[in-house]
């Protein structure tokens, strides 16, 4: 179809014909046209938001990014293959979280698939995202759906995230560059980003209800404890206090009311909605077989139910929040030999104040190492990271050098300093260095030669002082032999080199392992682990690194019951693994710790806080012998 084809047919739309699109296109064109007033002949690029906008989106939306991780990686691993990108917006459409081919980098940024995109409807007309946060709905926008000519080679599917209130909180969003003709080819899609959000949904409100009684939802016994459908936190007085988008469609329908209103389900009474008592709701634990904890709706359906008793805590902290404290040297790693070599030469190089450039995969940790390195270099000044791969290539001088007064049209009458200024005195970290486009790493160079930054469309340089740290998973020697990256930068910038290892490769693991169920459990108390948990997190082959270890066991504490993380809390990688394993949960944990105690069933019992009868009759049903 040619634009001129594209822009009668939104035309004939907004006069009331029907030209067989779906019924929610349909809607959004008419919302384009008649609210926002768009004009479908003229075609607007992707609008990017500044660094500083994107910077305050991501930090509002922080908590649900650092829950949602684990399952947009997860996501993104099923899909990448297929080249989908993965987008994650907040409510307003602001893309603040992005993962896709960095080989791609150029023509996703042009068709607004970034970080810090701008995907409402008023500003992008008909797009998933846009029309995913007018609806509630998750939805398929394919091609010539788009409103907006500039958007038409895209397909996009998207479905809402819901925060624990009923208020839509989020889009996740996956999309193609360029796709199969058939819309019904996004189905899958659909299906597949569904589940993701109903998996990030339970762990978030795992996550803020742990005062109060938990129930989870399954239409099947089997899906109970590892796929639930629905979940719903109820407080001591038996008053509904959160729920997920299931949970509120659940509640909802059971007595004929509208999800979209959250106001009439949320502070109600549970037994309004179940045939069922307090006390009774929570007495369906584990404790039973799934297939016994029926549960009657009050529309005369009838489901399954898991309850997860509150937990016990003193202090409220919530679980999900990254530490922002500037890490410590002990905290690089165990005490093995290849952990005491970094730290030796941290401890040399970090105060001498030398340029040093970090090397490793992507989440080995470069950026926590630059930390480390500024905590024991002692400077004064701050530390200021900055990934040159999410600044868009128009804005990163500005941002990195800072502008003069009326540099640009509407930028601000006064000027701004730029994020090197704000290093002064303490510590610059250019995170993905490699991406910085070649006029920028001109400018940096003269910064890092003559000490003097000169702000964009300024005449007067300033004084600068600051340490330089960088960082890139990509190759900066191949970069230099392909003439992508300036050879005099790359100099200046890897006067010392320092390299983490992939997380597979670490002997310090368990130490890891430790220090993470530390960071994710509740104060003074650490997330403990089933036997077969930790069986599978030693195992498992990592490949996104520690950046997916934490995720994952944030994952975990988010699901758990009681600090306690079985294999069916793990993400679904892991999970998986088990039946790789070709063991039930229960024979895992069982062998793991008669391995621990080397067969010896006195003291794994006494482990186990059972009595070796118990014991002995445990392993004959699961047909577990006593190792050697
Ligand atoms: N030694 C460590 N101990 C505990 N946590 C760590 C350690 N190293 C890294 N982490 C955690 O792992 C995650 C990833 O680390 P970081 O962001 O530093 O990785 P990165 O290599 O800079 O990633 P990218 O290449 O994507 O920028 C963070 O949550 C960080 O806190």
């Amino acid at each position: 179809m040619d634009f001129a084809d594209h822009v009668k047919e939104i035309e004939r739309v907004g006069q009331g014909s029907n030209t067989g699109r779906d019924a929610i296109v349909v809607e959004s064109w008419r919302r384009c046209l008649d609210t926002y007033q768009l004009d479908p002949a003229q075609a607007r690029e992707a609008v990017i938001v500044s660094q500083t906008r994107l910077r305050e989106h991501r930090q509002q939306a922080e908590d649900l990014v650092h829950i949602a991780r684990s399952g947009l990686e997860r996501l993104y691993r099923q899909v990448a293959e297929q080249n989908y990108v993965l987008l994650l917006s907040d409510r307003q459409g602001v893309t603040v979280e992005f993962l896709g081919d960095p080989s791609f980098n150029n023509n996703l940024r042009k068709a607004g698939l970034y970080l810090g995109s701008e995907w409402a409807e008023p500003r992008a007309g008909t797009c998933a995202v846009g029309a995913c946060i007018a609806t509630g709905e998750a939805l398929t926008i394919h091609q010539t759906d788009h409103f907006d000519i500039t958007h038409t080679p895209l397909s996009c599917t998207a479905a809402p995230i819901y925060d624990t209130q009923g208020t839509l909180a989020a889009v996740l969003d996956i999309s193609l560059l360029s796709s199969p003709i058939l819309k019904a080819s996004q189905n899958m899609a659909r299906h597949l980003v569904s589940s993701t959000v109903r998996r990030i949904e339970l762990a978030n409100l795992m996550a803020s209800s742990r005062h109060d009684l938990v129930l989870r939802f399954a239409g099947a016994p089997e899906f109970l404890d590892v796929d639930p459908e629905a979940a719903i936190s109820v407080d001591g007085a038996g008053r509904i206090t959160g729920m997920t988008h299931g949970g509120a469609r659940l509640l909802a329908a059971s007595r004929g009311l509208d999800w979209r209103r959250p106001e009439l389900l949320i502070a109600q009474p549970v037994t309004d909605f179940f045939e069922a008592g307090l006390d009774e709701l929570a007495s369906l634990t584990r404790a039973s077989l799934p297939q016994n904890r029926r549960i009657a709706v009050r529309d005369g359906s009838t489901l399954y139910a898991h309850a997860i008793e509150p937990q016990q805590r003193t202090v409220s902290v919530p679980v999900a929040r990254p530490s922002r404290q500037q890490p410590a040297m002990s905290s690089l790693g165990g005490n093995v030999p290849a952990v005491d070599e970094l730290r030796r030469k941290v401890t040399k190089l970090a105060s001498s104040r030398l340029p040093i450039l970090i090397q490793g995969e992507t989440g080995t940790g470069k950026e926590y190492l630059a930390r480390i390195v500024h905590t024991v270099s002692g400077l004064s000044g701050r530390f200021v990271a900055v990934n040159c791969a999410a600044i868009p290539e128009q804005l990163i001088e500005s941002e990195l050098f800072g502008h003069a007064p009326g540099a640009f049209t509407g930028a601000l009458a006064k000027g701004r300093k730029g994020l090197v200024e704000e290093a002064q005195g303490g510590t610059l970290f250019l995170d993905e260095i490699g991406d910085m486009p070649y006029a920028a790493q001109s400018r940096l160079l003269r910064v890092l030669a003559e000490g003097e930054v000169l702000p964009v469309g300024g005449s007067v340089p300033r004084r600068v002082d600051f340490r330089v740290l960088s960082a890139s998973h990509r190759s900066l020697v191949d970069m230099v032999a392909g003439g992508a990256f300036r050879e005099d930068l790359y100099y200046r910038l890897n006067a010392a080199v320092l390299t983490l290892p992939p997380l597979c490769e670490r002997e310090d693991l368990p130490w890891l392992l430790e220090q993470l169920l530390e960071k994710h459990g509740t104060e003074g108390r650490p997330l403990r682990l089933s036997g077969a948990a930790r069986l599978l997190l030693l195992h498992y082959a990592w490949p996104g690194n520690i950046r997916e270890l934490d995720n994952a066991i944030a994952f975990a504490a988010a699901l758990c019951d009681d600090g306690l993380v079985e294999v069916t809390d793990l993400p679904d990688q892991l999970s998986g693994m088990s039946a790789i394993l070709g063991e039930d949960s229960h024979q895992a944990d069982l062998r793991a710790v008669l391995l621990t105690c080397k067969g010896n069933v006195s003291e794994a019992a006494r482990r186990l806080g059972i009595d070796r009868t118990t014991l002995h009759r445990r392993m004959r049903r699961l047909g577990i012998d006593r190792p050697h």
